[in-house]
């Protein structure tokens, strides 16, 4: 009952296309709840729709209590991009002091997010001379330094290694323990099992809204990759929404 996000009829279009068609669903604080679906769904155009920077055609979206976008939200709302957004002439110590500034946070809270995410060895170096996977990782740590409420990550572990990834991954789950909420896009099923909750978006609509086990159950099968196969296959019922 205590979600950190309530969308309800959400309709986009981009390019003259219907992109999102109808969606309404919750995510709970204090989880981390996986948004999947094939390239090209919609994911991307969720998370911007909930972070506010897309328009939208129809439907609400409550953030934290907020409409979507409110400049109340702009601490408490931490969005990782795709593609990374640091200062590629700068190191990547000064990344996460300038955005731990823009956040009114100190220099330790800066250096603790490079550890976090496993870029203490390389803080000094400067971001554009960081190889993809540690870019990427730099842009995450300059939107987790700011320890905002409700973290959305678009895709945060592409480029990792499985070391990496089991890191970042333990990162968002000690994070949710501690009461952030965050919601992470991603293509990887050994990812999206690591999810307490799951959505699951074909072609712009809500096929699943449920955890890894109870949507393996009514798919029938022990596998999270043959389970969302079947269910995008069978083109499944829009799920109901809000639980
Ligand atoms: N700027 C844009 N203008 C017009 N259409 C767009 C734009 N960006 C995305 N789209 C279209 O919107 C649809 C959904 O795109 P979106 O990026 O949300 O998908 P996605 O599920 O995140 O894909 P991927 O997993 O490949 O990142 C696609 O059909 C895409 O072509």
């Amino acid at each position: 009952m205590d979600d950190a996000i309530a969308v309800r009829d959400l309709v986009v279009d981009r390019g003259g296309r219907r992109v999102l068609d109808g969606i309404s669903c919750t995510v709970a604080r204090g989880a981390v709840t996986g948004l999947l679906g094939p390239s090209g769904s919609g994911k991307t155009t969720f998370l911007r729709a909930v972070v506010g920077v897309q328009v939208v055609t129809g439907g609400t979206i409550t953030v934290l209590g907020q409409p979507a976008g409110a400049p109340a939200l702009r601490h408490r709302v931490g969005y990782l991009t795709q593609a990374p957004s640091v200062y590629a002439d700068l190191t990547v110590r000064e990344n996460a002091r300038y955005f731990a500034a823009l956040h009114g946070r100190g220099r330790a809270e800066a250096d603790r997010a490079v550890s976090d995410v496993g870029l203490a060895g390389a803080a000094g170096q400067l971001v554009a001379t960081l190889s993809g996977g540690q870019r990427s990782r730099a842009s995450l740590a300059c939107v987790l330094v700011g320890d905002p409420e409700l973290v959305i990550l678009d895709e945060p572990t592409v480029g990792q290694d499985p070391v990496l990834r089991a890191d970042l991954w333990a990162r968002f789950h000690a994070m949710a323990a501690a009461g952030t909420t965050l919601l992470v896009s991603s293509h990887v099923m050994d990812e999206a099992a690591r999810c307490d909750r799951l959505l699951l978006i074909r072609e712009g609509r809500l096929i699943a809204d449920d955890s890894p086990a109870a949507i393996r159950a009514a798919a029938g099968v022990d596998d999270l990759d043959e389970a969302f196969l079947r269910l995008i296959r069978a083109g499944a019922a829009p799920a109901g929404g809000a639980s």
